[in-house]
């Protein structure tokens, strides 16, 4: 038998693993690696973060990736070349990484890698029926098995698609797993470049747990920063805490259909970008001048308002839910205000379950490759509009 199956069934058998997440998500910030101990499989999982960091993209990186992602027309030849660099690239982060942190590659199990999201395609979005729905994620798992020798389970979006949803939001399943309570029901919210969120029921209602997009986190601000600023980012608000929030472009921003299409529902940088926002401030009146941080500050108070009217929405007739945040958005402190301000002694950091906040999603997908090795479908059987699947693909190193 091929030395790599025997290892795979072996660690599969193992009663702890030890396993690498990957994230990096629609912020192009960077790698998000976090290095995981899961126990068990489905609700008997038990996860624990052993270290976790980010690794910054490169300029020049991040300048390649801009080139295809959430694009319509590109150069091909640059996406099939970056398909194998981001691999390369992010291997070479995860060497670096253990190098860090003193640990062999020997040691670890399997990395579990999301790859860099390029385009997302839902037929929801394109409106195109003649496609089913789709999504890429890029940086191919036998790149980094070979690279780095470690067993690679990847692109674990194609099985969600194929078994009939739209390849995101996946957060449920490992959010469902690890942080259903007995004690309240829960919104576990992700305030990254798209913000989502999963709902968890208290455990003994008859109600389902779900996951789904609400629309823009950090991905207009970051792109408005980037081309009036030529920053990656508005730290800690800065710029929009300086500006005046337009309540006439503010209202057109939140005029999007997509707001108002119930929930579950994914979206991406392909609908939420600059050319949305241009298209809005072309219709704001004459007479109103804005200035950059002016639109800052409506940017920031879109992606707050888009957040709360959602959970309001999820939340309604229900009795004290708890909202717990994590993701970049989490250290915006002008955002953050307007959440705790709606919901009032309601939101925490994640950091309150015990899980760095900033590794979460990361650490999602170790859970979804715990499950790919040990567990079993109808572990995830109870979660609404998400197919019962284990999700991913196994890239082996020889
Ligand atoms: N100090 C800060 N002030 C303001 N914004 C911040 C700060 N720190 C992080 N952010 C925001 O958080 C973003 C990164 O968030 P995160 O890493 O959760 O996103 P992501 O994983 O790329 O997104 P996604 O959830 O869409 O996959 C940054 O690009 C920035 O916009
Ligand atoms: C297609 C894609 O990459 N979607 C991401 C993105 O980033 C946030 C939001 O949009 C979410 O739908 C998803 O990621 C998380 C990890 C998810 O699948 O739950």
């Amino acid at each position: 038998m091929n030395k790599s199956i025997v290892k795979l069934a072996k660690i599969a058998e193992k009663r702890d693993r030890l396993i690498i997440g990957l994230m990096s998500g629609t912020s192009l910030d960077g790698l998000d690696i976090a290095l995981c101990r899961i126990s068990g499989s489905g609700t008997e999982s038990t996860l624990s973060l052993i270290h976790f960091t980010t690794m910054p993209y490169e300029d020049l990186f991040r300048q390649q990736i801009r080139k295809i992602f959430a694009k319509r027309q590109i150069d091909h030849q640059i996406l099939c070349g970056l398909n194998a660099y981001v691999a390369e690239v992010h291997s070479q982060l995860i060497l670096e990484t253990l190098k860090d942190w003193n640990i062999d590659p020997t040691q670890i199990d399997v990395i579990a890698s999301h790859g860099q999201t390029v385009f997302h395609a839902p037929q929801s979005l394109t409106g195109d029926v003649s496609l089913p729905n789709s999504t890429l994620q890029i940086g191919d798992g036998d790149h980094f098995a070979v690279r780095t020798g470690i067993i690679t389970i990847s692109d674990f979006r194609q099985k969600h698609l194929a078994a009939g949803g739209e390849g995101a939001p996946l957060a449920a399943y490992g959010d469902y797993l690890l942080f259903s309570s007995e004690e309240e029901h829960r919104i576990l919210l992700n305030i990254g470049g798209i913000s989502n969120f999963t709902f968890l029921p208290r455990v003994g209602t008859n109600l389902k747990a779900y996951a789904t997009d609400l629309g823009p986190g950090n991905t207009m601000m970051n792109q408005y920063m980037f081309a009036h600023y030529g920053e990656e980012m508005d730290k800690d608000a800065a710029v929009a805490a300086s500006g005046r929030v337009s309540s006439e472009l503010l209202s057109r921003l939140k005029s999007h259909p997509f707001l108002k299409i119930d929930f579950p529902k994914t979206t991406g940088p392909e609908l939420f970008n600059l050319d949305y926002l241009n298209a809005c401030l072309e219709s704001v009146s004459i007479t109103e001048q804005l200035y950059e941080a002016d639109v800052m500050a409506t940017l920031n108070s879109f992606s707050a308002q888009t957040i709360v009217e959602g959970i309001k929405r999820a939340i309604a007739g229900l009795e004290k839910t708890k909202i717990y945040v994590s993701g970049g958005g989490l250290h915006n402190p002008m955002l953050m205000e307007q959440l705790v301000a709606a919901f009032p002694g309601a939101v925490a950091s994640f950091q309150e379950l015990g899980l760095d906040p900033d590794a979460k999603e990361a650490c999602l997908f170790a859970v979804l490759a715990n499950e790919t090795l040990c567990g079993d479908p109808k572990n995830v059987i109870n979660i609404k509009d998400s197919p019962a699947v284990c999700m991913g693909k196994i890239s082996l190193p020889y």
